[in-house]
């Protein structure tokens, strides 16, 4: 019997600066780009890859953290399976930020929400200004004790350095396939539809 594939599609979230695209071009390439010019709008790859023994298809969506880009953002945040939800580890708005782009992502999911923490450029050495490993587990405890998630994967990561670029999408790939079967299984219990309140084929 042919093996049925799989499409799931990560988005990636932060605020404008943080690395996203640089992490998102050195997954696809293998390699850090010095000198690219900020995004100036949604991009994304499809990579083949096996999942669990699961042949899937990975759509990766880089998006870029503007606010004319916010402003004109919802249909990129339908539909996601998983999401990386990025800040920089040296810059404290970028990480208050977190709470924003939470907030966004609730919009469009129900349940326990898929999402990989990424903290960027941690090849640069940290100072007092930057944010403690401290700060960063009172964050996740915080977003477990809501319930929104039962635990955070959190990783730091250097695009500059491939430092935990592979191994954070591998771990976002594994999220996203659980959030598939789940969204899938719901949807073949309730053919008929769904009640208002579950929301199946609005979310993520
Ligand atoms: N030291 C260091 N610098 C990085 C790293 N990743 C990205 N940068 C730098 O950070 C700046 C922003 O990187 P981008 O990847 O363009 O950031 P972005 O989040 O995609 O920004 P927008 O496209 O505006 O949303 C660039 O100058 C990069 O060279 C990293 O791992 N280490």
């Amino acid at each position: 019997m042919k093996e049925e594939k799989t499409m799931l599609k990560i988005i990636t979230l932060g605020d404008s600066n943080v690395g996203k695209t640089s992490l998102f071009y050195h997954y696809v390439n293998g390699e850090y780009r010095y000198n690219r010019p900020p995004s100036i709008g949604p991009d994304y790859f499809i990579k083949e890859l096996k999942v669990e023994n699961k042949h899937v298809f990975l759509m990766v969506w880089d998006t870029c953290g503007q606010e004319r880009f916010q402003a004109f953002s919802p249909p990129y945040f339908r539909g996601a399976n998983c999401y990386t939800l990025c800040f920089d580890i040296h810059n404290e708005e970028s990480f208050i930020n977190l709470g924003k782009w939470m907030d966004e992502i609730i919009k469009y999911c129900y349940g326990n929400i898929p999402f990989v923490l990424v903290g960027t450029k941690s090849d640069i050495p940290r100072t007092d200004k930057s944010i403690s490993k401290a700060r960063i587990e009172q964050w996740c405890k915080n977003i477990e004790d809501q319930g929104i998630i039962d635990k955070v994967h959190y990783f730091e990561t250097s695009a500059k350095l491939s430092q935990n670029v592979t191994e954070l999408y591998n771990v976002a790939a594994k999220l996203a396939l659980e959030h598939y079967s789940i969204v899938k299984y719901i949807s073949i219990i309730r053919p008929i539809g769904p009640p208002e309140e579950v929301k199946v084929g609005t979310c993520c």
